[in-house]
């Protein structure tokens, strides 16, 4: 049977030709790559893949198919996938179907049979970029002009649309010890269920929640979640991270979660070239000199200086963990009040679990301040 045609335009007019693959139609974002060589079902359900298009570099994808467990949120964010070869089909004792039925049930638009290695390599080169895929429109031109036509991810505001309505809760497992306040800008599943096993119950409450709502649950400390879009818009959760601080509650923050920290303490963030996406990137843990193998998705950083300490609003700050491969700013600690941050993912999901420790430092902080 021949398979129906897609293509996919770069901004730069850069096209690459495949096969449909997902849902039929046509789709727009940031074209990113990220470099698991595993997890493909929770970076489609990680929110902060939302409006992002995304290239997996490792060559076959979906031969353990879904499973009802890995899910990081309740839906598919990613706006697109490019893969080179989908697998034909799946096996896995967890598996309840194929990645191919699950994308086009969720109508995400996809297309198999791409050149990945040569487009990740150009998207290195020439850095992140918007995106078109199509499988209805053989019109590369015509759709290179809608390519054009779309918003960049600079300056995009995201977190109202990834953001809970409604605020809900993670139960402790085991004995209660703590209550955390978690922003949700973007949350991952596996967050609370990190919290959860240190006897963490967490709330997880809309991006607009104030200080005076976080005192009245009788948090321990705020947690700041991860997220999609730029963070130099999140002007209301870095209020909210000023006040945390200038209040002494603990506070812990990944990835969005970190860059709102930053800012708070008055640094910038600024975009990256083309991001770290992928389960294997070196970070040194300047506190203790060691080496962790990490799992990332950022596009953006916060610009901090590397060496030495920081005096800003809420005292001394310093560059925690730094990127090896690049020297990014990828944490930061506070010395003269109870808050931290890493821009990279311990609750990996997909990933190692060498960060874990970081949901320990949490629980230690809360216990040192209670
Ligand atoms: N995973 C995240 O929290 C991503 C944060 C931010 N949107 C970035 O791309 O840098």
């Amino acid at each position: 049977m021949k398979r129906r045609a897609a293509l996919l335009v770069l901004e730069d007019g850069r096209t690459f030709h495949g096969e449909a693959f997902g849902s039929i139609g046509e789709t727009f974002g940031e074209a990113v790559f990220n470099t698991g060589m595993t997890g493909y079902q929770e970076t489609l359900t990680d929110p902060s893949y939302h409006r992002q298009v995304v290239v997996q570099t490792a060559p076959q994808i979906g031969n353990t198919g879904i499973n009802g467990e890995d899910d990081e949120s309740d839906r598919v964010w990613v706006a697109g996938y490019v893969v080179r070869d989908p697998s034909r089909t799946y096996s896995n004792w967890r598996a309840t179907g194929s990645l191919q039925d699950r994308l086009a049930v969720e109508g995400i638009v996809g297309i198999s049979g791409v050149d990945t290695r040569a487009l990740t390599r150009h998207l290195r080169e020439r850095g992140a970029m918007r995106v078109g895929v199509s499988s209805v429109d053989d019109d590369r031109d015509g759709l290179l002009q809608r390519v054009r036509q779309q918003p960049q991810m600079l300056g995009a505001d995201l977190s109202a649309e990834v953001s809970t309505p409604q605020r809900y809760t993670v139960p402790a497992e085991g004995e209660h010890r703590f209550t955390v306040a978690a922003i949700d800008l973007g949350i991952k599943r596996n967050v609370p269920r990190r919290l959860a096993a240190r006897g963490v119950t967490t709330h997880v409450l809309p991006a607009g929640t104030t200080l005076a709502e976080i005192r009245e649950l009788g948090a321990d400390a705020v947690f700041f979640s991860p997220g999609p879009g730029d963070p130099a818009t999140a002007d209301g959760p870095v209020e909210l991270a000023k006040a945390v601080m200038a209040a002494k509650i603990p506070l812990f923050g990944i990835c969005f979660g970190s860059q709102i920290l930053g800012r708070a303490l008055g640094f910038g963030t600024y975009k990256l070239g083309y991001g770290h996406r992928g389960i294997n990137q070196p970070v040194l843990d300047r506190t203790t000199g060691k080496v962790e193998v990490t799992s990332h998705n950022h596009g953006f950083a916060v610009d901090a200086p590397l060496d030495g300490r920081t005096s800003t609003e809420f005292g001394e700050v310093e560059v925690s963990h730094v990127c090896l491969n690049d020297n990014v700013v990828e944490g930061l600690r506070c010395l003269d009040t109870p808050a931290f941050t890493v821009q990279y993912h311990p609750e990996a999901a997909a990933g190692p679990h060498d960060a874990d420790y970081l949901f320990d430092r949490f629980a230690e902080l809360m216990n040192t301040n209670a």
